[in-house]
């Protein structure tokens, strides 16, 4: 079996619960309230900061030019073009963005820079992909649930459930595949047990939002 196939069924069970999430449900129905939609929003851009950084580091380790090439584009994308999609709600809901990063925006990108910085590269690959995996299945659920017309996050669906990024995804899968198969079973159990944690961390941003959790001081 593939590495993630494998992996893929190990965070079943979270994906499904993500779906089922008062986030994802009201994402789709538009019935979100808007200070919910501006955290997360908030939020995701300082993650996508972080992230497009993280994948730039990626690229610069990458065992080869292919690796190096689609990180680095995965990194322009994370910081352009789906912060060009925060930057056009920051306009619709008049938001400035002076946010700090609450508890679970920080855990989580914090993870993947320490992840990047300390661990090997295989390692590193398979702690990003549930953020391309996760948000691409997500954005899928959602285009085809297709509940209300003047969804006013229908922008937002369209972006992860759009084929653009399904490019993108299908080739951090396949790559990360092939990294897994030059390795050994003890890198290849790793890069599940960080694919899974960096899954349930996906779970807790969208919990974060929908209750829209803070730091205690
Ligand atoms: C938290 C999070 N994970 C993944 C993505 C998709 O890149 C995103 N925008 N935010």
């Amino acid at each position: 079996m593939k590495w993630s196939d494998h992996s893929w069924n190990a965070i079943e069970p979270i994906y499904n619960k993500i779906t089922t999430m008062p986030f994802i449900q009201e994402l789709a129905n538009g019935k979100l309230a808007t200070e919910k939609f501006k955290y997360y929003i908030g939020q995701d851009a300082l993650y996508l900061e972080q992230f497009g950084r993280v994948l730039a580091m990626i690229a610069a380790k990458a065992p080869n030019t292919e690796i190096a090439l689609a990180f680095i584009q995965f990194s322009q994308n994370a910081m352009v073009v789906e912060n060009t999609l925060h930057a056009s709600y920051f306009l619709d809901y008049n938001i400035t963005n002076n946010f700090i990063l609450q508890p679970a925006c920080h855990h989580y990108t914090h993870f993947l820079k320490s992840i990047v910085s300390f661990d090997s590269i295989e390692i590193a690959m398979a702690a990003v992909l549930p953020c391309f995996w996760i948000y691409k299945k997500v954005g899928d659920y959602l285009l085809n649930l297709k509940t209300v017309n003047n969804n006013p996050y229908q922008k937002w669906i369209n972006t992860y459930g759009g084929e653009d990024f399904a490019i993108s995804v299908t080739k951090a899968i396949r790559l990360c595949d092939e990294v897994a198969d030059i390795s050994n079973k003890k890198i290849k159990d790793q890069m599940t047990s960080v694919f899974y944690r960096a899954s349930i961390m996906e779970f807790e941003f969208w919990d974060a939002a929908y209750f829209m959790k803070q730091w205690s001081y």
